[in-house]
């Protein structure tokens, strides 16, 4: 079974003036279970819109999404957006930032610190987790809003451009950490960025999206290219070093 599904969509968006501009028309992508989707394409192909359809915030006009074989809205998906500032709250503390959701179901208190040890277990929290927010870089405050998404054991995972609003130091910091949350989770994921480095180290496939209407113009596997990974690495180890 595919992990997401996107079959057949078609999709305008209704511009201010209320013309409308086709996104997508019979547009398909499939991502395999524990799969990393990385897109790449033009300002305004639609992007942002294909990871909402999937998250079921919005609908397509026509065709059919699924997650594992059931609609967006019935099973549980991590939606992390490009600004941390605004996702996370200020007035708490990192560990009640990353719990928020629970805590938003009313989940009682050993029952959380329970399910933060399971996931501490996985994926390795490096810093004070009484802190808040502001005492932490961007990357680091990236990465809780990662976590947050995490807690629920999502079955799905969507990343709209993490990095955009971090400087190239914290970027390399939270790729890194992306990368291991990756390889732990093993959860289909598509994650949206604009610096094909980044999709280059976390994706298994990237699919390069052509202008409106939008479809894949190229598709590459990057996870069997090992001679450029490794040598991105090397380089990589140098400038991780300086941060
Ligand atoms: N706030 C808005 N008002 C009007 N039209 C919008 C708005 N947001 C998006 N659109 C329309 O939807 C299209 C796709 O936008 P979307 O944000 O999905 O693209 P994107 O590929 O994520 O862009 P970017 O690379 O700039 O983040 C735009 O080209 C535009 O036609």
């Amino acid at each position: 079974m595919w992990g997401i599904e996107v079959n057949n969509v078609t999709k305008k968006a209704i511009l201010p003036d209320g013309t409308s501009d086709l996104l997508f028309e019979n547009f398909n992508l499939r991502v395999k279970e524990s799969e990393v989707v990385g897109i790449f394409g033009p300002n305004g192909c639609g992007k942002t819109t294909l990871l909402n359809m999937v998250s079921g915030i919005s609908r397509p006009d026509s065709g059919e999404i699924l997650i594992f074989g059931e609609k967006p809205g019935e099973k549980r998906i991590a939606y992390i957006f490009q600004d941390y500032r605004s996702s996370l709250f200020p007035w708490l503390t990192v560990r009640d930032n990353i719990v928020f959701p629970l805590s938003l179901r009313k989940m009682n208190k050993r029952d959380i610190d329970e399910k933060l040890n399971r996931m501490a277990e996985n994926i390795k929290i490096s810093f004070d987790m009484a802190k808040y927010p502001y005492q932490l870089s961007g990357g680091q405050q990236q990465y809780i809003s990662i976590l947050r998404g995490l807690i629920s054991d999502p079955v799905a995972m969507l990343i709209d451009e993490p990095f955009s609003a971090l400087d190239y130091s914290n970027s390399l910091w939270l790729m890194k950490k992306m990368s291991e949350i990756m390889d732990a989770v093993k959860i289909p994921a598509i994650l949206v960025a604009h610096d094909i480095n980044h999709l280059m180290r976390l994706s298994h496939r990237i699919c390069f999206f052509s202008k409106k209407p939008t479809g894949i113009i190229k598709e590459r596997h990057i996870k069997s290219d090992r001679a450029w990974r490794n040598q991105y690495f090397k380089y990589n180890e140098i400038l991780e070093a300086m941060h």
